[in-house]
């Protein structure tokens, strides 16, 4: 099959997106524009400028602009129309399921409270649903770099609002905070009936892999790339049939891998892991969904039958309900029994 006809088929395909962070869907136009309306003054002076300033050799690259970017939202406003705008965009991409990450530390730590975080991303979820039958789950998440107690102080923080929270995740600067830091708050989290996964193995070692599954006892793993250096964590990978939500833009642009034409997702497919393709921060990394879709199709030969097995892994790896996950699966079957 063409590369031409793969690359129609990633549009067509109805997708969804397991790892996600919203604010890392701040476009500068958009960034600017609040900015002038909080009256908050940015480091740069032009979405030119800015945008120059995203080359990144590691994660702690990142980390510093994604959270400079985050200072000019303030209200409940901002926070909804940051996601409406990701949601408008996706939903054009075929996208069907979101489950979105938000970093309620982030914002506190500015003095934002977390209802008007949580308000104004929920209402735009909502709406999305209403409007285009796009489902979602929301993920609370932990920034790793910061204490245990502010995590357990942000979980106090989000317990009003639970009935609106799906599950709680573990960001930010993974190398010296292994996921053993937070396995008190992940079991409490568990305890409250919340789902769990966690950042592990894109920069940090298969040890905190292992971390998260035998000490946090996840749902699933963001990233795991350096799982693949472990062979016996590859096995229990697969025996615990947990998903990874792998992001190709994202590790290109951060040098966890050099080049796409030999990207670990790859391999992930070929030892028989449920890898999925996600976005991670589309706005700093260059692309959203079909874009990562695009890349690696055209740069490490992907196969139609890869193609489907991707598509298959990131419906079958969410949260959704069975039915809805079926009722996707079906017309995903269905178009590509078509081409
Ligand atoms: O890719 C990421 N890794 C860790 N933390 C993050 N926070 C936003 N994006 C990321
Ligand atoms: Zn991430």
């Amino acid at each position: 099959m063409s590369v031409e006809t793969l690359m129609t088929l990633a549009e067509k395909m109805p997708k969804t997106e397991l790892h996600l962070h919203i604010e890392g869907t701040f476009e500068p136009e958009q960034m600017f524009a609040l900015a002038e309306r909080n009256q908050i003054p940015l480091k740069y002076s032009t979405v030119e400028d800015l945008k120059a300033a995203y080359q990144f050799t590691n994660l702690q690259d990142f980390l510093d602009l994604y959270y400079q970017g985050m200072s000019v939202l303030l209200k409940e406003a901002d926070f909804y129309d940051l996601t409406m705008a990701y949601l408008t965009k996706v939903h054009q991409e075929n996208v069907v399921h979101v489950e979105i990450f938000f970093d309620p530390q982030g914002h506190l730590s500015r003095g934002v409270d977390f209802e008007p975080q949580i308000s104004g991303i929920y209402k735009a979820l909502k709406e999305a649903e209403e409007q285009w039958g796009m489902t979602s789950k929301l993920i609370m998440s932990f920034l790793r770099h910061l204490s245990e107690d502010s995590a357990f102080e942000t979980l106090e923080l989000a317990k009003p609002y639970l009935d609106w929270i799906d599950g709680v995740g573990l960001d930010s600067s993974e190398i010296g905070h292994p996921p053993e830091k937070f396995a008190r708050v992940f079991k409490a989290c568990q305890e409250l009936g919340l789902k769990v996964t966690a950042h592990a193995g894109e920069e940090g070692p298969a040890d905190y892999v292992w971390q998260a599954i035998d000490l946090i006892q996840v749902d699933r793993i963001d990233h795991g790339n350096r799982a693949l250096e472990d062979e016996q964590l590859v096995k229990q990978i697969k025996a615990r049939n947990l998903t990874l939500t792998v992001c190709p833009l994202s590790n290109l642009k951060l040098c966890v891998v050099d080049d796409l034409t030999d990207h670990p997702i790859k391999h992930m497919l070929k030892l028989g892991l449920n890898a999925t393709v996600n976005s991670d921060d589309p706005a700093y990394f260059g692309g959203y969904m079909v874009d990562n879709y695009h890349a690696l199709i055209k740069e490490s030969d992907l196969s139609k039958a890869e193609l489907h097995q991707l598509a298959k892994n990131s419906i079958v790896g969410s949260w959704m309900s069975a039915d809805t996950k079926q009722r996707h699966l079906t017309t995903l079957d269905q178009l590509f029994s078509t081409y």
